[in-house]
């Protein structure tokens, strides 16, 4: 058997190297300084968890690692009898020292599979055992109980037959705040992302540059408008579940405040925004008025094409955790249903952008205009079936896009610079007045 304590300590002086070239690490932007061990549990004869502290810039954040001396540098989520031990012990519904494993109430999972990860590029690391489940390991962990769970169980609740049903979790506490550690969920082994979908559909219309969006094969619009009719259920699944506000004084200057600075903390990363910041602080500023106007509820939180799924019963939306940079009070207070339109919108600018990246094509640049009109009003067109026209705030809409796109600038900056483009000219297109 494995000395658990050895590993970990082998395991945090390898860590400061490692942390920068881990896709999930979210510190990618800034150096490590040190690594610390929090709490470490035997799962296994092989298994071994650990929850680290990454010390950056002063500021501490709570890491999850599985690992195992069988793994190729430690790491032990690409061994798929390993991640095995995890289902298992979620189906016992076991402890095991602080460590909880349950299923949902009236649910009987299977035992035995095998658990593969999905292998897509993600913020957190996700196993698929078997066709039937599919468990997310967040990585980062926010002290109090992660968004993704409180809302998918909300909406499980009530009925909502836009998400993938949750089966199951990993708790635990630190320092006496519960910590979610890992979610169960139900896998639809057919679905396809929205953004694989969306992408598809433009390279045809790049293909076919003479024709309209509207006119090629892949057109995307009818699915857009499904998918604007599944956001407006999910929003009015979770207004029915957790109730809605109408905004105050103390929400307003909140949103406003926290869009200014998250401005002001992306500029001093990204200076290449600074020739809008006059333009976004006003429009910041005069979100104010508008703030009051609709009523603030739980929402989604990131909403984008990759985290929307298709499948034989129609959209589902996934990953309810909020952005992963944004802090969790923020994550889990009640905000407009407006900001998740938002992101959707900007996704549609995204997918008809990111074939474009270092082109300098004038007619392709133009039909990658038409194809986000077309799906951005047809994504609208869906929400009005359900709730009201996102259209009629308009100032507001265009607000919360222009705070995403903000956070896009610094997402792609520490992420994918090559991309920062995308979000950079959407804002340039949007203050100088375009759509
Ligand atoms: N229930 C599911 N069924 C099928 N595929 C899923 C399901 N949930 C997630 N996925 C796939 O796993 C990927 C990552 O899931 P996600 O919850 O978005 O993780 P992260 O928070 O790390 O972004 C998704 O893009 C999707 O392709
Ligand atoms: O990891 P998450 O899915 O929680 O979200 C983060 O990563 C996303 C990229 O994968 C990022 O989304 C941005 O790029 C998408 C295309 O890859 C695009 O569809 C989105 O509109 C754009 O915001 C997301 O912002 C980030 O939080």
């Amino acid at each position: 058997m494995i000395d658990p304590h050895e590993l970990v300590d082998k395991l945090v002086s390898a860590l400061p190297d490692m942390l920068p070239n881990l896709r999930w690490f979210g510190g990618k932007d800034r150096p490590v300084s040190g690594v610390r061990p929090l709490r470490t549990t035997l799962l296994d004869d092989d298994l071994v968890h650990v929850i680290v502290a990454v010390d950056q810039d002063g500021r501490s954040s709570p890491y999850q690692l599985l690992i195992s001396e069988l793994a190729d540098s430690y790491e032990s989520t690409a061994d798929p009898e390993l991640n095995g031990v995890l289902l298992d012990l979620i189906a016992r519904g076991e402890r095991v020292d602080g460590l909880v494993f349950a299923h949902e109430p009236d649910t009987e999972l299977r035992t035995g599979l095998r658990g593969r990860p999905v292998g897509v590029e993600q913020s957190n690391t996700s196993l698929i055992y078997g066709q039937q489940y599919i468990l997310k390991l967040f990585r980062k962990l926010t002290l109090g109980e992660n968004p993704d769970l409180v809302l998918h169980r909300a909406l499980r609740g009530v009925g909502c037959q836009h998400i993938a049903q949750p089966l199951g979790s990993i708790t635990t506490d630190l320092d006496g705040t519960p910590v979610t550690l890992g979610m169960l969920q139900e896998f639809l082994p057919d679905a396809v992302d929205g953004w694989a979908m969306a992408t598809t559909s433009v390279r045809d219309l790049m293909a076919e540059a003479d024709l309209h969006a509207d006119e090629v094969g892949g057109d995307f619009a009818a699915e857009a408008h499904r998918l604007g009719h599944a956001v407006a259920s999910v929003h009015a699944d979770l207004a029915r579940a957790l109730g809605t506000q109408t905004a105050g004084a103390t929400e307003i200057a909140s949103a406003i405040a926290s869009m200014q600075s998250r401005l002001d903390a992306v500029l001093h990363d990204v200076p290449e925004l600074g020739e809008h910041s006059a333009a976004l602080r006003e429009v910041f500023e005069q979100a104010r008025e508008h703030l009051g106007d609709i009523a603030i509820q739980h929402i989604h939180g990131d909403l984008h094409l990759g985290q929307v799924l298709r499948t034989v019963q129609g959209w589902l939306l996934i990953d309810f955790e909020g952005e992963p940079a944004a802090p969790i009070a923020e994550r889990t207070a009640m905000r407009s249903p407006l900001r998740d339109v938002a992101g959707m919108l900007r996704s549609f600018d995204y997918a008809a952008h990111q074939l474009l990246v270092g082109q300098d094509d004038d007619q392709l640049a133009y039909r990658a205009l038409e194809w986000a009109r077309r799906n951005r009003a047809a994504f609208c067109d869906g929400y009005a079936e359900v709730l009201s026209d996102p259209r009629e705030h308009a100032f507001l809409l265009q607000a919360f896009e222009l705070d995403k796109a903000v956070y896009e600038v610094a997402y792609e900056h520490a992420n994918r610079p090559e991309w920062l483009t995308i979000p950079l000219s959407s804002i340039a297109r949007i203050t100088s007045g375009g759509e």
